[in-house]
């Protein structure tokens, strides 16, 4: 038996590239394993997501593969290259960027000076002194207007909306040129016409070649986004496939229902 037949999301449909992918993935806090021997493959040049109901691992596992914590074992690659245990600024340079549960961001800094330092991975006074050439001002300022708040630019972080933080947040995660976008609930408090404006620009970024794997619990744009969907529960797939193939799945049901 192969491993796509043994391991849901394990596999690659003939024709997909895989992208990001772990074998075996497994991460324990104490005596939980939040992530527990998971082998997941994601589709590159696609819309992917991974759900999963509260405390499933999804954080968890975005936190092993971009080198934020270290797991105990298994391996993970990127584009069939291994990037386990790498830095997060060499997975980020690997051509994976990120954007967390809880935005991050600078909140007394200004809109565009949050943007302006995810050019440089060293220290925040260097980065912004490395950052002030004109050319990354100007894309850093074009950034700000594809997500919609470059009106935004002098503001302090702080004093902009939620939703608008999560635009900020991504703007400064497409300074860096990432082939490969991971969002972690991307929609997760923010207002139903933000979300929409979320999904056209994810949409449109796909459209240009950028892979998305997306974290999120709004299953509405989960289902109308994404082209792969991998089903997590407790630390590990349980089903992988596109949105009707996940939507009718029993033990996807049964994991969030508990039927
Ligand atoms: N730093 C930590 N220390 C101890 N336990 C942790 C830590 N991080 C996560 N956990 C536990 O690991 C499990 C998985 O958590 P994780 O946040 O990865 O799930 P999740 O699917 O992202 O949840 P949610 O959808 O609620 O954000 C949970 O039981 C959680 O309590």
């Amino acid at each position: 038996m192969s491993l796509t037949e043994t391991t849901p999301g394990a596999g690659t449909p003939a024709g997909v590239e895989p992208s990001l992918a772990t074998v075996g993935l497994t991460k324990a806090f104490g005596g939980v394993r939040a992530v527990d021997d998971a082998t997941v493959t994601f589709h590159h040049g696609k819309i992917n997501a991974l759900i999963g109901p509260n405390g499933s691992g999804k954080t968890t596992f975005f936190n092993c593969v971009t080198g934020m914590i270290r797991p105990d074992a298994g391996e993970v690659t990127y584009r069939g290259r291994t990037i386990t245990r790498r830095s997060p600024n060499r997975i980020a340079a690997a051509g994976i960027g990120r954007s967390f549960q809880l935005c991050r961001i600078f909140p007394r800094l200004t809109v565009l000076e949050n943007v302006l330092v995810g050019v440089r991975p060293q220290g925040l006074a260097h980065r912004l002194r490395g950052a002030r050439h004109g050319a990354d001002i100007d894309r850093a300022r074009e950034l700000l207007r594809r997500v919609g708040i470059d009106h935004l630019e002098h503001a302090e972080a702080r004093d902009i909306s939620y939703g608008q933080q999560k635009l900020l947040e991504l703007a400064g995660v497409l300074m860096v040129e990432p082939e490969t976008i991971m969002l972690d609930e991307p929609a997760g408090g923010v207002n139903p016409a933000l979300i929409g404006r979320i999904g056209t620009l994810v949409r449109e970024l796909n459209a240009e070649g950028r892979t998305f794997v997306i974290v999120e619990h709004n299953m509405e744009m989960v289902m109308s986004l994404s082209d792969h969907v991998v089903v997590f529960d407790r630390g590990r797939p349980i089903a992988a496939g596109t949105p009707d193939e996940v939507q009718g799945d029993p033990r996807v049901l049964e994991a969030y229902l508990g039927v």
